[in-house]
């Protein structure tokens, strides 16, 4: 049974189309990471796991049960950090937890779930509406984790986090995995998501875009690797005449080489000293995953593989719009 099944799912508000046609497998255990620009239908798609909405057309089920047939099931098994969560700012911190944890049947002790998430005691002990920001969501994360959820649904959970807060999360979110726990969550702090997420799913126009490891996503996105050598004298060495260079851009004394092809590197360092330079420095950087994210949501063609259907590490039938056009994916 898989953590996520959405099948042929999609939203329609009157005339718009929210989201189109998605397909995706999450398997349990997972940390899957659901990116996309905004407005992109990463909350319409997570409001549909928790049957906040009807789909127009297609289904979602969350933990082999349907999310819309079966809510109560679904929300007994998950733990969930809503977009726009709300929160009573005449109760305590305390008195949340202690709701959050009775509407699950749970046992956890509620100062523990507080320590969990780097807040004291005493701050559970005041009125939620002298919160800030930071301890709300680390409150409404907390309640997430009451009940020892099965998934964690997570819309924005690096909202209002400071740095510690949110060092915690990723935290929280490996031992979460570590005991089972399937994770989804939408985040546009992409060096969270690339710290924490086995894949991750970019929305793009209401369509799931791509499916993959970050190391999949590189190779189907065909995503440069730098190399920056600095160097005493530049040489008058035309880098671009090198196999796999694609660009080569010089500032003095640095030399910036993008390439495709690994071997590239070592030529490149090789012409430079064959002209007579001294190597100073050697950096190279891999894409991030914000370049990588830029490549699926903003080119005019989504980068595609023969493997870029997969949506799921053991499933190769997915139906990621491969060598599609933006012009042609949009209603
Ligand atoms: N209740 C609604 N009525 C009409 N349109 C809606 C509604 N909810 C969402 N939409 C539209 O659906 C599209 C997807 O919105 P959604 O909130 O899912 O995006 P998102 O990817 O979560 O964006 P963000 O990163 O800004 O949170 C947007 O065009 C939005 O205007």
């Amino acid at each position: 049974m898989a953590g996520i099944e959405i099948t042929g799912l999609t939203k329609r508000y009157g005339e718009h189309t929210a989201i189109d046609s998605v397909n995706l497998v999450v398997e349990k255990g997972e940390v899957f990471g659901f990116l996309g620009p905004n407005g992109a239908g990463k909350s319409t798609t997570i409001n549909q796991l928790l049957g906040f909405a009807h789909p127009s057309e297609g289904s979602a089920s969350v933990l082999g049960h349907d999310a819309t047939e079966e809510l109560m099931a679904v929300r007994e098994q998950i733990g969930i950090l809503p977009e726009g969560y709300d929160l009573y700012p005449r109760l305590t911190g305390l008195e949340h937890l202690q709701f959050a944890i009775d509407s699950k049947d749970g046992t956890d002790d509620p100062a523990a779930l507080l320590d969990r998430v780097g807040l004291d005691y005493e701050d559970g002990q005041r009125r939620v509406g002298e919160y800030s920001k930071g301890m709300k969501q680390r409150l409404a994360l907390a309640m997430a984790l009451a009940g020892d959820p099965d998934l964690l649904l997570l819309d924005e959970p690096s909202s209002g986090l400071d740095p510690t807060g949110v060092r915690r999360l990723q935290e929280i979110v490996r031992e979460e995995q570590a005991a089972g726990t399937t994770v989804f969550f939408s985040s546009h702090v992409l060096g969270h998501v690339e710290a924490v997420c086995d894949r991750v799913g970019i929305m793009r126009d209401g369509q799931l875009v791509a499916v993959d490891t970050i190391a999949g996503l590189r190779e189907t996105a065909n995503a440069t690797d730098r190399l920056k050598l600095t160097l005493d004298p530049v040489p008058d060495v035309d880098f671009t005449s090198i196999p796999g260079v694609v660009t080569a851009e010089i500032e003095e004394p640095v030399v910036d080489i993008a390439c495709v092809a690994p071997k590239a590197k070592g030529t490149a360092v090789i012409r430079a000293a064959g002209a007579g330079s001294t190597l100073l420095d050697i950096r190279t950087e891999e894409p991030s995953l914000a370049d990588l994210f830029e490549a699926y949501t903003t080119s005019e063609t989504i980068p595609s593989s023969d493997s870029s259907g997969s949506n799921s590490p053991s499933d190769n039938s997915g139906t990621s719009p491969a060598q599609q056009t933006i012009e042609e994916g949009a209603e």
